[in-house]
């Protein structure tokens, strides 16, 4: 059987250093390269927690680094403007996206998406691979068919660069495309400390706490006539993402798709 041949952009980080140690245990997978602009010309072994990976070059410019290594797929793990330009240039390179960087626009998407038909190349953009994370979107949307009246919290550790966060996004956008448009909260409503009421997306209010002691946390409020729905999912660690990167991984290989949310790659 091949291996699938991947770069991982972002290696030092929280989910680059798990996405290192998953692919290196994954019998199909090979590491054959990492992005980390501050290491140009190193191995990955010189890198502190990385002493055991033999044989993997940094490079600290995609460009070169795809002239350079042969590989399939690049997982990218880093900042939104990073992952852009990374997700891009692999695209160009024919090689395969599967990005969980958080943060891109609507017409970033769209360009990528773009890059994707003209090059008849698969790219997966998912804003959370915690299967379980998943399903919380997933039920939302399913309960939003019955409930109006939705606030979303979303509640991460306090290193956190993006708000809200890309899972809380996606998640309103979900609701959005099931429920009847609605802006939430009295129609006289006024805030009289700016913020109160959170960000808006489409009527619905998107809370963002940042807290030491965090990793990434959603509840999904719902709420009518006598009763409350709430939907709530805690990743308590980053190996919790692992296995969506993995299905990703070997979904891209597979679809030559653009494909963003998990959600529409498992059953
Ligand atoms: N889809 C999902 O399931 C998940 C997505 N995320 C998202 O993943 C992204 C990373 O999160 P997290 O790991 O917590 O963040 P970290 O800050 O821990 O990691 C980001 C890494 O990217 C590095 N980096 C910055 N610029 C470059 C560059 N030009 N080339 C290579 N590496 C670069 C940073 O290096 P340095 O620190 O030295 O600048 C850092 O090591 C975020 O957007 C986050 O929202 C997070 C968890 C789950
Ligand atoms: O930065 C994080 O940590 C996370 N980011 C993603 C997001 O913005 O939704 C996924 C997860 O919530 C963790």
């Amino acid at each position: 059987m091949n291996k699938v041949k991947i770069i991982i952009a972002g290696p030092r980080g929280r989910m680059g250093s798990e996405a290192v140690k998953m692919v290196t245990n994954t019998e199909h997978f090979e590491l054959k390269a990492v992005i980390d602009y501050k290491y140009e010309g190193h191995m990955l072994s010189d890198l502190e927690g990385f002493q055991a990976i033999n044989n993997v070059p940094i490079f600290s410019n995609i460009e070169t680094c795809l002239q350079n290594v042969e590989c399939d797929v690049l997982i990218d793990l880093t900042t939104p403007e990073v992952g852009m330009h990374h997700a891009k240039t692999a695209l160009l390179h024919n090689v395969r996206p599967v990005v969980g960087t958080t943060g891109f626009t609507k017409a970033d998407l769209e360009e990528l998406e773009g890059i994707c038909k003209d090059k008849n190349l698969g790219c997966i953009i998912a804003p959370n691979f915690a299967l379980g994370a998943v399903l919380m979107m997933k039920f939302s949307q399913m309960a939003a068919k019955y409930f109006n009246d939705v606030e979303i919290i979303e509640l991460h550790h306090d290193k956190k660069l993006d708000a809200p966060s890309g899972t809380a996004v996606k998640t309103a956008e979900m609701i959005s495309a099931v429920r009847e448009s609605k802006q939430q909260g009295h129609p006289d409503e006024k805030e009289t400390l700016s913020g109160a009421r959170g960000a808006e997306l489409d009527g619905m209010h998107i809370h963002s706490v940042r807290l030491p002691g965090l990793v990434a946390h959603q509840q999904v409020l719902f709420g009518s006539d006598g009763q409350t729905l709430s939907i709530r999912h805690d990743s308590y660690n980053r190996a919790s993402f692992m296995s969506g990167v993995k299905i990703a991984v070997d979904t891209v290989m597979k679809q030559d798709l653009f494909v963003y949310g998990l959600e529409n790659i498992i059953e």
